[in-house]
């Protein structure tokens, strides 16, 4: 079993009968739609909200039972990957574009496990460059302020166009390569006009499960 596989599998044990489970994005996060799948043919009985289309559908076509927000008041269990996991658990997401939701996924659930691959495990985070979703309008005036806070900045695109995330903005992936301090900077980028948010991730993460290569897994909890 590939690790991303191994990691989405160990997180989808948590799931209990009558959660209300929030879906995350990304390669990974696909393994564990699938594996809730399984459970539910095989009795579990829950609800789900998606954090992308791409996951809707695919809960959609895979028989999960999808619930509107509007019917719910919080989330039990949210599982998603993360494109970074620092030693204190930050995290830096938004490699598949959807981290606006992904993030009101995670700051309204109970808990929040992200499923990783060894790979994704970092010292320090930035090495990976930050996405963070801005309005159109007059976008070069927000990337010239992100600049300002001293990265590198690229509109992401798609097939020769910009990318354009589910809420209908753009994402500028912003080269730090050195993040020391996230949660400040996490401020300091969503002060920005413009900014709707950016994909750090500070004091979310209830636990980090692991796959490695050689078939383990590790559960650490946030202390
Ligand atoms: O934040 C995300 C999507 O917006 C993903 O969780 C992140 O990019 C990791 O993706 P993958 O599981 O494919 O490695």
């Amino acid at each position: 079993m590939n690790p991303k596989q191994l990691a989405a599998e160990k997180a989808v044990e948590f799931i209990e009968d009558g959660m209300v489970v929030g879906l995350g994005t990304g390669s990974t996060a696909y393994w564990a739609i699938h594996k809730i799948a399984q459970r539910i043919q095989e009795g579990l009985r829950i609800r789900a909200v998606a954090s992308s289309r791409d996951s809707e559908e695919l809960a959609n076509k895979l028989g999960i039972p999808m619930v509107p927000f509007s019917e719910i008041e919080v989330i039990d269990l949210t599982i998603d990957g993360a494109d970074e996991v620092d030693p204190h658990l930050n995290l830096i997401k938004g490699g598949g574009g959807a981290l606006v939701r992904e993030k009101i996924l995670a700051s309204n659930s109970k808990r929040f496990f992200v499923i990783v691959d060894e790979s994704k495990r970092v010292e320090h985070l930035g090495q990976f460059p930050l996405p963070v979703e801005i309005v159109p309008f007059a976008a070069n005036f927000t990337i010239n302020k992100l600049k300002e806070l001293g990265c590198n900045t690229r509109i992401r695109m798609s097939n020769d166009k910009e990318y354009i995330t589910d809420n209908g903005n753009i994402i500028v992936d912003c080269n730090f390569e050195k993040i020391v301090e996230p949660k400040e900077l996490n401020k300091q980028i969503n002060l920005i006009p413009g900014v709707v948010d950016n994909g750090l991730f500070t004091r979310l993460v209830s636990s980090l499960i692991i796959g490695y290569n050689d078939g383990k897994v590790m559960v650490i909890d946030q202390p």
